[in-house]
């Protein structure tokens, strides 16, 4: 979560993410160096602070590893991109008034160099495209909103919506 303009909480490194306390978290700055403690955060630090940087609204990022979003990524990897349209659910994404709308949502190739994953976003975004979450081959996803409240709820839209369209891919035998 964001702390203040030059701040965000943060998760150690390692820790059980089923299972965090207020010991697992700790502060850093918006270039990822720890503020106040020796631990070591996230080693996907630079895709949330980039996202606190990029977007002065945005008040928490949630990255998470779900079987959806793994499977999803394979799939879409070639694409490049999720394209969502005509899904009601559209709409639980901040801006998005209509299920007439087109919601992509990107799929990066995976890598344990942060920087590049950084480059990509930030190509994404110079580019002009709306960007809400991406998803990250073979890995999972990231999204953001303005609090926490909002973020858990375009982490669950993107979630329904990701099952929706690999439900649709089961059902009818294709692939995308
Ligand atoms: C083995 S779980 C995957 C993690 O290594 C990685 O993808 C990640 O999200 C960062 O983990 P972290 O424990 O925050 O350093
Ligand atoms: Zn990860």
């Amino acid at each position: 979560m964001r702390l203040d303009a030059g701040h965000a909480a943060v998760t150690i490194s390692g820790r059980d993410k089923g299972r965090l306390g207020i010991d697992d978290i700790m502060v850093v700055d918006l270039d990822g160096h720890p503020v106040g403690t020796e631990a070591r955060p996230s080693a996907e630090t630079a895709l949330h602070t980039q996202v606190y940087r990029r977007f002065p609204a945005a008040g928490a990022v949630l990255h998470t590893h779900s079987r959806a979003q793994s499977v999803a990524s394979r799939l879409f990897a070639p694409r490049g991109v999720v394209r969502f349209e005509g899904w009601e659910l559209q709409k639980a994404i901040a801006g998005y008034t209509t299920h007439a709308s087109v919601l992509d949502l990107p799929v990066f190739p995976n890598t344990q160099e942060m920087p590049e994953l950084v480059a990509r976003v930030d190509a994404w975004l110079d580019a002009g495209k709306p960007l809400h979450g991406y998803l990250i081959d073979g890995h999972g996803i990231y999204t953001w909103g303005k609090d926490m409240a909002e973020t858990r709820r375009h982490l669950e839209a993107f979630e329904f919506l990701l099952n929706c369209e690999l439900d649709l891919l089961r059902l009818k035998g294709a692939t995308p």
